[in-house]
């Protein structure tokens, strides 16, 4: 189930292959390599990411190949003989572990770890980092509008303005955040998501008349009508027209779905229709809205006590509105088991060096307390350090914890099942509940502490004394 299917190995930037390329003539091929995925800073000043993408992921990573069409066209670049035979025979052998899919993540904790050959492990980098960066900040957008909206429901209505075909996969990452369903049809079908939809202008505009159209719709549609009402006047028109189809409606046994709001004063139209809605005896027909909807502004129709049952969220959902991008990065860090480690001047950007794991530290209440970076090897740890001021430490030998990291994929297969994103969602949800309130504020939220064990910090130090030694 994924949108690429076969031979995917072109999906990379040049320099991966060129480098791939050098490995192999350099007689590296076989040394065993690492790589983590982390990010930096989280999308929308806010406090946390829904980490999104994975199975897209793993089922592209089974698939990286390269055709023969693919090689004769790689030829045209200049790559030599040589490694074009490899690169025909190429299949990815590596181990993937991973956190969860609607896992809560926090800046700079390795939640991806790739470990193969360098040049399967090289290779593979910018579809990681495409798939992952893309997904998880769609999700943590939808997981933010799913905070302020409570139990109301909202459907995705992005793809028209999605950036390209990336509306396949922020479809699907919207569900995974919290969106009930989606209008774009090809995710549904490709990721068993429920599909949604209501009318658009065009049919209102195309019959004479706003009734007859309305009529026309719910005569089709009996129970599953959503009638848009702003065409010509939400108050004087369009509300007063789908009450009266709606009592057409109820007088044939069925029951009229809601009305769709989709200019104006939300808030305002929503209380007027409602109470127009009411006092015709339809307390059943729902009010949903759409237009340039985002989290701010459901928070303040919330606020205004505007009556709204359901939302329709395109344009701000899919295009990750106002974040662009999430800063993913996937960083070497061991090659053939010699940790390796890359200095910036940047204190915060050098690179964590080694196998690591990591583990999550929970309060008696069962809330998330810490997470604690720690090598592979380590059991476990009793004190988290901070990672540029290990002044900063915190004991947390009597907290309960749970390791983050699980074997995803084997020698290039996929160890977990496929999930729906409805299912991930639920995941999600239990997680959230988990994560301590000060985190999910949209102003200035509450950071969360990533902490390191002394042999992490230990070795990280060493081998930037020696680096630094070595520069002298
Ligand atoms: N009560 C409200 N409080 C806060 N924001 C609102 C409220 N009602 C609507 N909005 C938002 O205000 C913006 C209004 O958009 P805009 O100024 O383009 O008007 P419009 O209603 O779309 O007009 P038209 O479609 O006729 O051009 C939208 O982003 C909408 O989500
Ligand atoms: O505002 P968004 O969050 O992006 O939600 C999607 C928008 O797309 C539709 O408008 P459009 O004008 O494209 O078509 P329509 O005639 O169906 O309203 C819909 O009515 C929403 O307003
Ligand atoms: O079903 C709808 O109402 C819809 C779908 C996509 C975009 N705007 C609205």
């Amino acid at each position: 189930m994924n949108t690429l299917s076969e031979n995917t190995g072109l999906y990379t930037d040049f320099y991966e292959l060129t480098m791939a390329q050098g490995y192999f003539l350099c007689g590296k091929k076989n040394e065993q390599t690492v790589f983590d995925y982390y990010y930096r800073t989280n999308p929308y000043q806010g406090g946390y990411l829904v980490f999104a993408g994975l199975q897209d992921l793993l089922y592209i990573l089974k698939n990286f190949s390269f055709s023969k069409e693919n090689i004769d066209f790689l030829r045209k670049t200049g790559l030599k003989e040589e490694f074009l035979d490899y690169l025909l025979k190429f299949k990815f052998t590596a181990s993937v572990y991973s956190i969860k899919e609607g896992e809560i993540a926090f800046p700079n904790e390795p939640i991806v770890r790739v470990e193969g050959n360098i040049i399967e492990a090289q290779l593979i980098e910018t579809l990681l980092l495409n798939y992952l960066n893309f997904q998880s900040l769609i999700a943590t957008k939808a997981c933010r509008i799913r905070y302020v909206l409570g139990n109301k429901t909202f459907a995705d209505f992005g793809l028209r303005r999605a950036q390209g075909l990336g509306g396949i996969h922020a479809s699907r990452a919207a569900v995974i955040g919290g969106a009930n369903s989606t209008s774009n049809v090809y995710s549904a079908f490709n990721y068993q998501i429920p599909v949604t939809g209501t009318q658009a202008h065009a049919w209102i505009q195309s019959f004479d008349e706003e009734l007859e159209a309305f009529r026309k719709y719910a005569c089709i549609n009996p129970d599953s009508s959503v009638l848009l009402v702003d065409t010509y006047n939400t108050l004087k028109s369009g509300v007063p027209n789908a009450i009266i189809v709606a009592k057409e409606l109820e007088a044939q046994g069925s029951k009229m779905l809601g009305i769709r709001l989709d200019s104006g004063d939300l808030a305002y139209l929503s209380k007027r229709a409602r109470k127009m809605l009411n006092d015709a005896g339809l307390d059943y027909v729902q009010i949903f809205a759409s237009n340039q909807l985002n989290e701010y502004v459901i928070k303040s129709l919330n606020e205004q006590g505007a009556q709204i049952d359901g939302y329709g969220i395109g344009t701000e959902l899919v295009t990750g509105k106002d974040a662009g991008a999430l800063d993913g990065v996937y960083k070497l860090v061991d090659n053939n088991g010699i940790p390796r480690l890359k200095i910036s001047e940047n204190i915060e950007k050098i690179t964590m060096p080694g196998r690591k794991k990591l583990v999550r530290y929970f309060d008696a209440e069962g809330r998330f307390f810490r997470d604690g970076i720690l090598l592979e090897d380590e059991k476990t740890t009793d004190r988290l350090y901070h990672p540029f001021h290990a002044d900063k430490n915190t004991d947390i030998s009597k907290y309960t914890c749970e390791e983050l990291l699980h074997k995803v994929m084997e020698n290039g297969e996929i160890l977990i099942e496929d999930q729906n994103p409805a299912e991930i969602n639920a995941y999600l949800l239990k997680r959230f509940k988990q994560l301590p309130e000060g985190h999910k504020r949209f102003i200035s939220p509450h950071i969360y502490k990533v902490g390191i064990s002394a042999n992490l910090l230990k070795l990280r130090d060493q081998m930037l004394k020696n680096i630094r030694l070595k520069i002298k």
